[in-house]
């Protein structure tokens, strides 16, 4: 039986891969060609999918919402590749903010924070 793997191990072994396709034969991986168009095409390419799962989340099929979700997913993991930020980087300040409130966060900017979400 395959176990569903954790969002930790699977999310690790896409940030190794990415890293490894920085200066890769183009020919032969999409994640080398997407890198090699630099970061502004890298930023657009994830622009164009987070508007794709939008429109599913929007719609409420869940199968495609879980594709698109993996396309956003991976398409943001190269375009912080692109900028040399991983996403153990990520992960990382994530932790950070583990147990911090959003409000609480937000009561501590100098402007306020703003409006809640709408
Ligand atoms: N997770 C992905 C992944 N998700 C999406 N894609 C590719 O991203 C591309 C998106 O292109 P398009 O925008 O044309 O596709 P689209 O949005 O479906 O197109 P339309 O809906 O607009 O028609 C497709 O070629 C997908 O195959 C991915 N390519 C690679 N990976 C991972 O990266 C690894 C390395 O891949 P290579 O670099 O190609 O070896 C793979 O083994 C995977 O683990």
């Amino acid at each position: 039986m395959t176990e569903t793997p954790t969002p930790d191990a699977a999310f690790a072994r896409l940030d190794a891969t990415i890293a490894s396709r920085k200066g890769a034969d183009a020919a032969s991986s999409w994640t080398a060609q997407l890198l090699a168009k630099g970061p502004e095409k890298c930023a657009e390419k994830f622009g164009e999918e987070a508007i794709e799962a939008v429109i599913e989340a929007v719609r409420g099929d869940r199968a495609r919402l879980v594709s698109e979700g993996a396309d956003v997913l991976y398409h943001l993991a190269v375009m912080l590749a692109a900028r040399d930020v991983s996403l153990a980087d990520v992960a990382a300040e994530l932790t950070r903010r583990e147990g911090q409130s959003g409000i609480a966060e937000k009561a501590t900017r100098s402007d306020g924070g703003g409006e809640p979400p709408r």
